[in-house]
């Protein structure tokens, strides 16, 4: 590796090393990229063809050390489309730097996906949603962003992405009308939701008084994740849909505080994993690949 790795991230140059080194890995060569959150990393055994890739078999990749999280590449189909699904993520909480949390997404791009679906495991914020709904996200607040810790930080190099890029329209509204549209055909009308997620550093969960803070400033659910890796993939051209499994509600009251944990976060999931791998295969089915 060339670069300062504590500083800047991996360079252009090792970026397209670790794909390649990847690709001679497996067969396939994958147009969609999907980030599995925590408990979410089913969708993953119903990959048709897939062959695998464990994060321990590629140099310079971070290990995973969150439970809920295996550290793997499975690359394979879904519903006839060529998918890679990173089951295990990394999160700024384990100590690595915003940099590295997102470089898999860089090394996706480099292995030609153009599209990312992000998923993640979420306390709700908005009263009006429950456990078990699934929330698209239409936007997101880049918590560790506003203070400095944005995942762009550092010398930018243009073969990424511009130095300044817009974020804007990071999630795409035709996937997020495509989810909306299958959501309906599924018969999901009554636990999809629309909001916006807000990411903190973790790993403790909010106080009442910081949950009241981030829904006042217009949150819909907060987790853990998520945003460097929308930041840097529509800093580098990649179109993104998020989704976030609502695990727990958030207490706004002290007389309703209940203390979120996650164990509670990966039960969750593992009971309504089910209905969010349904949505996406069937939005993956539907999704035209020619379109970005
Ligand atoms: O990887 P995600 O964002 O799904 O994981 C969430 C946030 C924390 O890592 C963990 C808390 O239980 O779940
Ligand atoms: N910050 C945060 N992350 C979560 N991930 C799953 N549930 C939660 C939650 O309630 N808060």
């Amino acid at each position: 590796m060339t670069t300062d790795q504590s500083a800047e991230g991996y360079s252009f140059e090792d970026i397209q090393l670790i794909a390649s080194n990847v690709l001679k890995q497996t067969r396939h060569k994958p147009s969609i990229g999907i980030i599995c959150g925590s408990g979410l990393g089913g969708l993953a055994d119903i990959v048709q063809d897939a062959e695998t890739v464990p994060y321990s078999s590629i140099p310079e990749f971070p290990v995973t050390t969150v439970k809920g999280h295996e550290g793997k590449l499975v690359f394979g189909y879904l519903e006839g489309k060529p998918v890679v699904l990173m089951r295990g993520r990394f999160h700024y909480y384990e100590g690595y730097p915003m940099w590295k949390v997102a470089m898999p997404v860089r090394v996706m791009k480099a292995m030609g996906i153009s599209t990312l679906i992000v998923t993640n495991a979420a306390g709700g914020l908005n009263e009006n949603f429950k456990t078990g709904d699934l929330m698209i996200l239409r936007d997101h607040i880049d918590l560790p962003g506003l203070t400095g810790e944005c995942v762009l930080i550092g010398k930018n190099d243009d073969r990424f992405g511009p130095r300044f890029p817009a974020m804007v329209g990071t999630y795409d509204s035709e996937l997020i009308e495509l989810a909306k549209e299958t959501a309906v055909n599924l018969g999901y009308s009554s636990i999809l939701r629309e909001g916006t997620y807000i990411m903190i550093g973790g790993p403790s969960f909010e106080t009442v008084a910081e949950s009241r803070l981030l829904r006042n400033w217009g949150a819909d659910a907060v987790g853990m994740s998520t945003v460097p890796e929308s930041v840097v993939a529509k800093h580098c051209g990649i179109r993104v849909f998020g989704i976030s499994l609502i695990t727990d509600m958030c207490s706004l009251s002290y007389d309703a505080a209940n203390a979120t944990t996650h164990e509670e976060v990966l039960a969750i999931g593992e009971k309504r994993a089910g209905d969010l791998q349904k949505l996406i295969c069937a939005m993956i089915g539907n999704m035209n690949l020619n379109n970005n």
